[in-house]
């Protein structure tokens, strides 16, 4: 594998030879989204400098309040991959509806869906956010793309990634062969290959889940992180810990360095939303790359990549990352709707379950 003055380019290059098909348009699409993470990261790093934090004072298709930079980093995704020639449609969080490029636009035969910052919750206090994106053939009419040309299973995805604007930022990219993390070089202005076929730890003794959620989950998930939460003393006989960070692609960047499982899974805080998270750009792109890496990604009943996707917007529950963890949730789930499970008290509150029969 190539390392040291390994550029993104260079490593498409590389990629290039073992699949012909990442050639041309593919890999300057690449170089496009690149292209639209640097000029995030720059205002990201600039913070209150550049006058980008807060709310822009309007709300998403999902009635969620836009900060500025979430606007500021859509335009950053639009400006620099709509003219490229590469793309038959964007599609964004933070757009309604899917953007067919102009007639007056070169065209190509990709689809682009993204989150131009994921994690928006923490821009203000100066915490890791990030970009997720994926990558999809238009099989439809690219002079006229519709909706339904975005709604593939995430097996199709052509390749993922996301951008991390952390202490270092960081691109981290699957074209369907391995996961790999490169580091944002300030000084010559390029992603350099740093981390070179990144893999998921198989057995990890890290959760990270919203508990302030605890109330809502179902019994699988209560089930589980009770076992985490008694350690030793319990079913798991060894001791967790726990993070959340309440951004995905910082959760999803610390399973790739030293394993762990995240959950966003199915509650009934709110019964009209099967999960809090988007299924085409946060919950595929991030299976893909988890499953690249040897770990699994599931909704705790289906495998992510698996699912048809049947809206833009679709929200669907999360659960991934270490192996070994993942297939125990998915194995409680199925307890569970066999009705196998077993009753347990819940360590957070020394309460019973809310899902439990007892009263
Ligand atoms: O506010 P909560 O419940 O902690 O949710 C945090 C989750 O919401 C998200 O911020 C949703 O993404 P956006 O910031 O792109 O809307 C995830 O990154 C994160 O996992
Ligand atoms: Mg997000
Ligand atoms: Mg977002």
């Amino acid at each position: 594998m190539l390392f040291g003055r390994t550029n993104v380019n260079k490593f498409l290059v590389e990629e290039q030879r073992r699949n012909p098909a990442l050639a041309g348009d593919f890999s300057m699409l690449v170089s496009d989204i690149v292209r639209s993470c640097k000029t995030i990261a720059q205002s990201v790093s600039r913070g209150a400098l550049a006058g980008v934090l807060g709310d822009a004072g309007s709300d998403n298709v999902q009635g969620e309040a836009q900060k500025k930079l979430d606007v500021l980093a859509n335009d950053s995704f639009l400006h620099h991959c709509e003219w490229g020639g590469h793309l038959a449609a964007l599609a964004s969080e933070e757009m309604d509806e899917i953007l067919p490029i102009p007639a007056t636009h070169p065209r190509g035969a990709y689809l682009l869906v993204f989150d131009p910052l994921d994690g928006s919750s923490n821009i203000d206090v100066n915490l890791s956010v990030g970009s997720i994106f994926s990558i999809l053939r238009c099989r439809g009419d690219i002079k006229n793309p519709t909706e339904a040309d975005f709604l593939q299973p995430g097996t199709q995805q052509v390749a993922a990634g996301y951008a991390i604007y952390g202490p270092a930022t960081m691109l981290v990219l699957s074209v369907g062969n391995g996961v790999h993390g490169f580091t944002l070089d300030r000084e010559i202005g390029e992603f350099l290959l740093t981390h070179p076929d990144l893999k998921v730890a198989p057995a990890t003794r890290e959760f990270a889940i919203n508990t302030s959620n605890e109330r809502f989950w179902e019994p699988p998930v209560r089930r589980y992180v009770d076992e985490c939460l008694a350690g030793k003393t319990g079913e798991r006989g060894k001791d967790f810990n726990m993070r959340w960070i309440a951004s995905m692609v910082a959760e999803v960047h610390r399973i790739l360095m030293r394993g762990g499982v995240f959950m966003y899974p199915r509650d009934t805080k709110d019964p009209s939303k099967p999960g809090r998270l988007r299924l085409l750009y946060e919950a595929n792109p991030m299976a893909m790359i988890i499953e690249q890496a040897g770990g699994r990604a599931s909704t705790g009943r289906q495998d992510i990549l698996q699912l048809q996707p049947e809206s833009l917007h679709q929200r669907v529950p999360v659960i991934l990352g270490s192996r070994e963890e993942v297939e125990r949730l998915v194995r409680y789930h199925s307890d569970y709707d066999r009705g196998e499970d077993k009753p347990f008290t819940s360590p957070l509150f020394g309460t019973r379950s809310l899902f439990s029969n007892d009263s």
